[in-house]
């Protein structure tokens, strides 16, 4: 079906003109120079203005808009690494728990390695290394700091946030952020399978939809 009759757009092309020369919706420095009309199988299509601006030709009209985002259920071939900090396992170990039960449950097929660390602040260096090995389509990186007496939480926490973040940055892999920063260990626990859900589950996730996002699209 054509988009437009021929009377139609001989119509739409006199009154861009007629509007151009009355100095109405056009900028007087630009000269519409020629009108297109595109349609597509479905009847939908574009009109598209060349304008001379300042003796160059420029095309003003509708583009196209094209999203791209990853999908949780494209996980064939897919391979992940999660890098755990020991410390506070008491609250790490139900992360990576929940971590490894949501790639099962998206049907993550090839072998998932996990590789334990001190504390937070080494999993940086540990997940750029990941990242760089090219065997990985993403990184999880779990951990749970907890504050103390001192200031050591604030040095902690944003290292450890500063450290996933350069991790991603200088590999290229996405390195997903699944560390908890908390207040004290109630926080922690609700966020590790307690009534605020399970961080490490959703870190998880976000790390299925970006391998995918990068595996699909951004190639
Ligand atoms: N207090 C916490 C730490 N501290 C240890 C550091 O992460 C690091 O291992 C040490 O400073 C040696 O470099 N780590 C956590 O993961 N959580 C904490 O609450
Ligand atoms: C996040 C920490 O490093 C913290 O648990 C250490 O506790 P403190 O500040 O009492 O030494």
């Amino acid at each position: 079906m054509a988009f437009l009759s021929a009377s139609t757009k001989a119509l739409i092309s006199n009154s861009v003109l007629f509007h151009h020369q009355n100095r109405s919706f056009l900028p007087p420095h630009q000269k519409p120079t020629q009108l297109s009309f595109s349609s597509s199988s479905t009847g939908f299509g574009t009109i598209s203005i060349a304008f001379e601006r300042k003796g160059r030709p420029s095309l003003v009209g509708t583009a196209a808009v094209r999203h791209l985002e990853g999908s949780v259920t494209r996980t064939e071939g897919l391979r992940f690494a999660v890098v755990v900090a020991r410390f506070n396992e008491i609250i790490t170990r139900p992360l990576l728990e929940g971590a490894v039960a949501t790639f099962k449950k998206y049907s993550v097929k090839e072998d998932i390695d996990v590789v334990w660390v001190p504390g937070s602040f080494e999993i940086g260096i540990v997940a750029e290394r990941l990242g760089k090995s090219g065997k990985y389509n993403a990184v999880v990186c779990i951990g749970a700091v907890v504050r103390g007496d001192t200031t050591h939480y604030d040095a902690v926490a944003n290292s450890a946030a500063s450290g996933v973040l350069s991790a991603g940055l200088k590999s290229g892999v996405p390195c997903v952020f699944g560390v908890l920063t908390c207040e004290d260990m109630e926080q922690a626990i609700n966020r590790a399978g307690g009534k605020s859900g399970n961080k490490g589950a959703e870190a998880a996730l976000t790390a299925i939809e970006m391998a995918s996002l990068f595996e699909h699209h951004l190639k």
